[in-house]
């Protein structure tokens, strides 16, 4: 879904995000959105949208959780905004100590994720953030993580959805709001 909310911002974000044909394998069109970042401004009110979003249509959050890597660009920025933690979900082998993981399979390969132990807590209220939803592997295993953790996902949010690759099928489950939606892959 995507919401008025967002009107304004909409066309100066698409406007920073620059298509790489055949990255990182031969026939995918890759998004890149560090163009955006070369904006910082931009970035501000970016995170500051996203906060309000969240304070006026998810309601209240416990934690912010963002997806290595570059989940990990907005994420604790918009955590800041919220005044809540930021929960770090990484690729496998990167977290220290005792974690919780779920595989998944994703637009080019296969990967685990891993949150740690004790990072979100019984009955907590998550918000998941990343920049694109592809084939929605990743948010998948994200939000399996966040359940298995003993949480609940408050909403899913990226910036960039590929249509055609209906991840959000496999999210049904999960209150899911998109900045921009691509209608090719
Ligand atoms: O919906 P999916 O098909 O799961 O794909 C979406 C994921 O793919 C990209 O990350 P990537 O796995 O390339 O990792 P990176 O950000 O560490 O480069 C993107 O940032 C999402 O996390
Ligand atoms: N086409 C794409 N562009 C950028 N990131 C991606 N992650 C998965 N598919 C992607």
């Amino acid at each position: 879904m995507t919401l008025p909310r967002f009107d304004n911002i909409r066309p100066k974000i698409e406007k920073h995000i620059r298509e790489v044909k055949d990255f990182p394998k031969k026939g995918i069109n890759f998004r890149d959105i560090m163009p955006l970042f070369t904006n910082p401004q931009l970035v501000n009110e970016l995170c500051v949208v996203i906060a309000d979003h969240v304070r006026h249509s998810v309601g209240h959050v416990d934690s912010v959780a963002g997806l290595e890597a570059r989940g990990f660009l907005i994420g604790p920025l918009v955590a800041i905004q919220l005044g809540v933690p930021f929960v770090p979900i990484r690729k496998k082998g990167k977290l220290p100590g005792a974690v919780i993981e779920a595989s998944y399979v994703k637009e080019y390969g296969e990967d685990i994720v891993e949150v740690q132990e004790g990072a979100i807590k019984n009955g907590e209220i998550v918000f998941l953030i990343d920049d694109l939803l592809a084939t929605g592997g990743t948010l998948r295993a994200a939000t399996d993580l966040v359940v298995k953790a003993g949480g609940k996902v408050g909403e899913a949010f990226v910036i960039i959805e590929l249509a055609p690759l209906n991840g959000r099928a496999k999210l049904t489950d999960v209150k899911l709001t998109t900045l921009i939606s691509y209608d090719s892959a």
